[in-house]
């Protein structure tokens, strides 16, 4: 049956396979996870009433469902103090497995236990975009557990981190993809976390911006959290992760330390990359 569990609830014995080499305790154990969407009204035909309450009766999938197996059995254990890069191609998966470890979207199959709350941040982090930064700021915090008093506590560590300047009191509508993004990690980098996953937050901010982020990272890092981090900028996840898991197709393709990791996913791409250009070569042109 699936489940996402806490950790404390599982048995000391249970034959999870792990990678990482660390001694640290385990805060995220992802077992055998499987996710599959399913994509209603997919092609074919619309149906009529008498047809879907016939295969109701007769327990048929409807026609139109496809199933997209996004994950396929990913198996790997996290620990406190590392910081996880999750690479791979578009599509691969990766923002699926952190919605996964955040209790998002339910397992198919297998499980994903965690210790403690994991908090994720990334483009559809709930904020309101009729609300101004500064109403947003609050309410994240209120989110995030904190009482009112400690919201305004935090407040302008927040305001300055985030870089918004007099933009802070103008609705969140106003701000490019760039600038809101850049709120929703201040807000959610202020606190430590057990778990923090963040999707492409990097991506968009400035060279300064992404500095302080990288700096945060480190530091919630040290604060014996665990980081995942989704990102497409390699050269992120060689400065700022500990670990990279490169994810292919729904299943991990490799998982190491970040360097190593990156590196082979590099050539990878490159060999694509070289063998798409010789294809292309061969094929004659229309005027031959
Ligand atoms: N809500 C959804 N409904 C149906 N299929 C989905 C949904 N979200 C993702 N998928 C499919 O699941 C697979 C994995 O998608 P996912 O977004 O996790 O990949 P990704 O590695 O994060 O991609 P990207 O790098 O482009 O952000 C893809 O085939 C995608 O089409």
């Amino acid at each position: 049956m699936a489940e996402t569990t806490e950790i404390a609830e599982i048995t000391e014995n249970q034959d999870v396979k792990s990678t990482a080499a660390s001694e640290a305790p385990p805060t995220v154990i992802v077992d055998d996870l499987h996710i599959v969407y399913r994509v209603y009204g997919a092609g074919g035909t619309r149906g009529n009433a008498p047809a879907a309450f016939r295969r109701i009766l007769k327990r048929q999938k409807s026609p139109n469902v496809r199933e997209v197996h996004a994950i396929r059995g990913i198996s790997f254990t996290a620990h406190r103090g590392e910081s996880i890069g999750l690479i791979g191609r578009n599509g691969s998966g990766k923002s699926t497995l952190l919605r996964a470890i955040a209790g998002l979207l339910p397992p198919t199959r297998g499980a994903v236990y965690t210790d403690g709350q994991p908090t994720l941040l990334g483009v559809n982090a709930a904020l309101m975009s009729d609300l101004t930064g500064e109403r947003n700021i609050i309410l994240g915090c209120l989110a995030m557990g904190m009482t009112p008093a400690q919201a305004r506590e935090h407040y302008d560590d927040i305001v300055e981190f985030s870089g918004l300047g007099d933009f802070i009191d103008l609705p969140m509508r106003t701000y490019s993809s760039g600038m809101a993004q850049r709120l929703r990690f201040a807000i959610a980098a202020v606190k430590s976390h057990d778990v923090l996953m963040i999707d492409e937050a990097l991506a968009t901010g400035d060279a300064e911006f992404r500095r302080r982020s990288e700096e945060r990272i480190r530091q919630l890092r040290e604060e014996a959290g665990t980081v995942f981090l989704v990102s497409h900028s390699l050269d992120v996840v060689t400065q700022t992760c500990t670990r990279a898991i490169w994810l292919d197709k729904g299943i991990i393709k490799m998982d190491g330390d970040a360097d190593t990791v990156v590196k082979a996913y590099t050539k990878a791409i490159q060999a694509a990359g070289a063998r798409r250009a010789n294809r292309r070569r061969r094929q004659p042109t229309a005027s031959e």
